[in-house]
């Protein structure tokens, strides 16, 4: 039974997926303070979140069984990203369910600044009628300049565009072919401080964009300017945009979000030309259903070991690129943790071959796969998905990956050597259509094994009654053996056995088979 933890409000119906599994059960706590966070957080595997709770190093370092962290929404600045990838945790948001929302809300606010509804409805509701105070302006016509043409950035422009607004952008990864397709102009941050009319910003907060626009920029700006920052408090200067207001260059601005939040006497609030909301972009019943359902599927995805998309630690994978990729990630985990079990000595090097179809595809997913399967062998339960790669690297062991077009005649082969300070090993393996996964190679080997449960590898000599002496030692313990799999270079030669048994084997009755004159080594290996 799973246990999932929610410290914050979230749609009832988004969650009901969560609340009706038979594998978890859900506690809910929301205000929980951070102290009393920190205390109960380690009884859970999954902690779902909108932007209120804090996320800290600390909690994650508690959370001893925390596998995942879900955020109901995009921006993930409440969740120490570095040490959840260090602890192994994986983060997941929901980047697309809240994006017509916000941008909805972004158009409301510039709407807003531009002709002073607040501000009117405030008199209003006073009981002034002030039909002069409150003259405003058209989007028809105007320059809107938008920095950062995400999911939210360019519903933006979209709707700017139906208002008869020229639409100019910036972000960096906007390319022109893009740019045209949606009706904007490719623009510097400058084009824009200096021909805008309107300026809004839909960037995360990273070191890059923190207070992207500032006084230099406010300087450059046309006189009555309307600024909108509905994506994070920062990314504005607050100050500089205090300063712009009271000398005039900004006739006014909207502001669903703060530098600290919620704002400690921020001057811009209560000025007459700056119309505020409490972060609310994302505050629609869509939009809290939408991030609920998608962030609680994705949880139970990542706590049942399925194939999961939206995990911010991890990078991305496109859904067709997974489709092909996840029959292999068993495969490619327990070729890693067999090479493992076989090895001795300090691990250096861990090199990956795909061949057959699995040479046009993206393998790094698959990759880490096979670092997990290596790498928890030795860490255990510390390794998974998310961490493999840099355990590895802070390992100091170097990572390969190629691909090739050496088949051997599978139509896939994922080949996987490991070299330690004392050997080089290694292993093969496909999945045959029908037959599931295969190992096909060890060593020099071909040999064909079901990669599952207790193996028994020994490397002998190839000589009669081999087989025979090992078969009856097994049998007379009490030890069926399942399937047995020999393989040898030349007759008389090296030879190999491989056979699966039903229980595990006792290290004496190891040692006995190790015994035998004609046999070199007897490794048991768990799969
Ligand atoms: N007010 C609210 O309630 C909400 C606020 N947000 C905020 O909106 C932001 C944008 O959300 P989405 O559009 O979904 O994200 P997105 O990831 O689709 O778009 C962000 C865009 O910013 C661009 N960008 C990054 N650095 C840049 C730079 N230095 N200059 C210009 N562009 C840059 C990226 O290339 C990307 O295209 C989020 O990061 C979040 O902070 C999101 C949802 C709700
Ligand atoms: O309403 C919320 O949870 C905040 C939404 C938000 O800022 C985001 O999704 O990045």
């Amino acid at each position: 039974m799973y246990k999932i933890l929610i410290t914050d409000p979230l749609s009832e119906h988004g969650i009901q997926q969560l609340l009706d599994a038979p594998d978890v059960e859900v506690v809910r706590q929301p205000n929980l303070s951070p102290t009393d966070l920190l205390s109960v957080i380690g009884d859970y595997d999954a902690l779902l979140v909108r932007s209120q709770t804090q996320v800290t190093a600390e909690v994650l370092a508690a959370g001893k069984k925390l596998k995942v962290v879900g955020r109901a929404g995009v921006g993930v600045d409440n969740i120490d990203i570095n040490a959840a990838t260090e602890a192994g945790v994986v983060v997941i948001n929901a980047p697309d369910g809240n994006t017509v929302s916000t941008a909805e809300h972004s158009f409301a606010m510039l709407m807003a600044v531009a002709r002073n509804i607040p501000q009117a409805h405030k008199k209003l509701t006073e009981g002034t009628w002030d039909r002069k105070s409150f003259q405003g302006v058209e989007l028809n016509n105007k320059v809107l300049g938008i920095i950062g043409l995400g999911r939210i950035g360019t519903e933006v422009a979209k709707r700017a565009k139906a208002f008869g607004m020229t639409v100019l952008a910036y972000d960096p990864f906007l390319t022109e072919e893009r740019a045209q397709k949606l009706g904007v102009t490719h623009a510097t941050v400058d084009d824009i401080c200096r021909q805008a009319d309107f300026i809004t910003v839909h960037t995360p907060l990273t070191k890059e964009t923190r207070h992207i626009i500032s006084s230099r920029e406010f300087a450059k700006m046309k006189d009555g300017v309307r600024i909108i920052n509905c994506a994070r408090g920062g990314i504005i200067d607050e100050k500089a945009l205090y300063e712009a207001i009271l000398t005039g260059k900004v006739a006014g601005a909207a502001l669903d979000v703060f530098e600290v939040e919620p704002p400690v006497d921020n001057p811009l609030i209560g000025l007459p030309q700056v119309v505020v909301t409490p972060h609310l972009g994302a505050s629609t019943v869509e939009a809290q259903e939408n991030v609920a359902v998608d962030v609680s599927g994705e949880i139970l995805k990542v706590l049942r070991g399925e194939p999961f998309k939206n995990a911010v630690n991890l990078p991305s994978i496109p859904a067709h690129v997974m489709e092909r990729l996840q029959p292999y990630f068993t495969l490619g985990e327990k070729l890693g943790h067999f090479l493992a079990q076989v090895t001795v000595g300090s691990i250096q090097e861990i090199a990956i071959t795909y061949s057959g179809e699995l040479t046009d595809v993206d393998t790094a997913p698959l990759t880490r796969t096979v670092l997990k399967g290596v790498l928890s062998f030795r860490l255990g339960e510390e390794v998974n998905y998310v961490n493999a790669p840099l355990l590895a690297k802070v390992r100091d062991i170097t990572v390969t990956e190629k691909k090739s077009a050496h088949n051997r005649g599978f139509t896939n082969l994922l080949t996987v050597t490991l070299k330690t300070t004392q050997q080089t090993r290694t292993v093969a393996g496909t999945r045959l259509n029908g037959y599931g996964a295969r190992i096909v190679k060890i060593d020099d080997f071909a040999i064909d094994v079901a990669p599952e449960g207790y193996l028994l590898y020994i490397h002998h000599n190839d000589r009669p009654g081999v087989i025979g002496r090992v078969g009856s030692i097994l049998g007379s313990n009490d030890v069926n053996i399942a399937t047995m799999q020999v393989g040898r270079r030349d007759m008389g030669g090296d030879a190999i056995m491989m056979l699966s048994v039903d229980k595990p084997v006792s290290a004496e009755l190891l040692d006995t088979m190790g015994e035998l004159p004609e046999v070199k080594s007897v490794t048991q290996i768990e799969l």
